[in-house]
């Protein structure tokens, strides 16, 4: 075998602080399956950082589930070394690894014969905890995931719903505190919005513990929504580009990768961020029971356009304009159901759907307990997006590294002389 392209790999002691998370690297790694003529991964090398997301995303049967396998060493690589933390893993006892690390599979995997709680104390119990110590684990993982453990601890599988089974199986993986979690299609049998807020929650868990995290996707806004890097494969594991999100939205390596991304590549970059990134406009309030004329002349004093009216307790009620308050004696207590309003955790992606939909070019924003923070309006959005353009020019720093070293040459990698070159830019 060639010589290893990565000549140092991070000790454990170089993580940096608050990460709980293992680097990991695929160094020259290929799989062949007997009676294959192509290997299914081809001498890649893939450094996973500490603390990190990342996602595989490529076409069906490209290699990226028997990648991820290869890890936790569900399936042994033929040729190649796995490293994590410093340790090569390739000749360690199998169950033993695995126990040290978190696996998600589609629709949570978990056994339909155990409780909630038996499911999620599996490799405690294999791990010798005592009653009280899985006990107390398992509670407390049901309410990282967002559920009542008084409820769900004695819930068999099929008394769950798909997107409950999904979290307990989150639940499960992450059960011994494992520093790797590998998910495949974790989301991938869940409705849209349910799915939603599974990622929400996943990227809420994750910035509480920083693990490191592989994930394998078909879906492209989800690896743009949670990856930290995004490894964009074609067939036989070829890396084609190795990226940040951001930098695959601007600036895509080829054809290959513009056209999985699909159109609209400057929406998508929406998808990166929340309303609690960029700086609100603020507004002028009025409440129930005010003389309309003395919001009127507040609202033309500033130079504004409407007014927010709030209850008691600063949630919007009312977005009126100058126009409708002029018409108006005393400002009413009634709340338009109409009101184009978004969460502060919304992304930009949503914020504009409500705006546009809203037809106001603007929408109201929320924060906790649904009290009102600002304005965000079309303008605030583009110049998210220019400012998501300027960022994305810029070298990302420790770029992970990510090759093929094989000898496979696929129609896209070919063209561009991506096989046997650096993917990740
Ligand atoms: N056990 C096996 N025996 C023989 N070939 C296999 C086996 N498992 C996978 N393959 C082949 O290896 C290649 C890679 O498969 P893999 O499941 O890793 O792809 P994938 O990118 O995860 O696909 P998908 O997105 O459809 O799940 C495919 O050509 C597949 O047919």
């Amino acid at each position: 075998m060639s010589e290893s392209v990565i000549t140092s790999t991070p000790a454990p002691a170089a993580r940096p602080e608050g990460v709980t998370g293992a680097s990991i690297l695929l160094d020259q790694v290929t799989k062949r399956y007997p009676g294959q003529k192509r290997p299914a991964v081809d001498g890649l090398t893939l450094e996973i950082p500490a603390g990190k997301m990342v996602m595989f995303v490529g076409p069906s049967g490209c290699g990226k589930t028997t990648t991820l396998k290869m890890i936790n060493r569900l399936i042994e690589p033929t040729e190649g070394s796995i490293i994590i933390n410093g340790e090569d893993v390739t000749r360690m006892n199998g169950d033993e690894l695995r126990r040290k690390i978190g696996y998600v599979i589609q629709a949570g995997g978990l056994f339909p014969h155990l409780s909630v709680a038996a499911n999620i104390a599996i490799v405690p119990k294999m791990l010798g905890w005592d009653k009280a110590r899985i006990a107390a684990r398992v509670d407390e993982l049901l309410e990282m995931v967002s559920l009542d453990p008084a409820i769900y601890r004695n819930r068999f599988p099929k008394e769950l719903s798909g997107g409950q089974q999904q979290r307990v199986g989150v639940a499960r993986a992450l059960a011994a505190d494992p520093p790797v979690l590998l998910m495949d299609e974790p989301f991938g049998a869940v409705d849209p919005i349910t799915r939603q807020r599974l990622q929400d929650e996943m990227l809420q868990i994750q910035s509480e513990l920083h693990k490191t995290i592989v994930c394998v996707t078909h879906d492209f806004d989800e690896a743009v929504k949670l990856g930290d890097w995004i490894a964009v494969f074609d067939a036989g594991a070829q890396l084609v580009q190795y990226d940040t999100p951001e930098r695959l939205l601007a600036d895509p390596a080829n054809e290959f990768v513009e056209n999985f991304i699909g159109s609209g590549a400057g929406l998508k970059q929406l998808t990166l961020s929340r309303v609690s990134d960029v700086d609100l406009a603020e507004a002028i309030i009025g409440r129930p029971g005010e003389r309309a004329a003395d919001v009127l002349e507040r609202i033309t004093a500033a130079g504004h356009g409407h007014a927010v009216i709030v209850d008691d307790r600063g949630r919007p009620l009312q977005w009126p304009s100058r126009r409708q308050l002029g018409r108006m004696e005393t400002i009413s207590a009634a709340a338009d159901p109409q009101l184009p309003v978004v969460g502060m955790r919304a992304t930009l992606n949503d914020a504009l759907d409500t705006m546009l939909v809203s037809s106001a070019g603007a929408a109201l924003v929320t924060g906790r307990r649904e009290t009102f923070q600002g304005v965000i309006d079309v303008g605030t959005v583009m110049d998210a997006i220019n400012k998501a353009h300027e960022l994305a020019a810029i070298e990302p720093e420790n770029a992970p590294v990510g090759i093929n070293t094989g000898s496979l040459q696929t129609t896209a990698a070919a063209g561009t002389g991506a096989g046997g070159e650096q993917a990740g830019r």
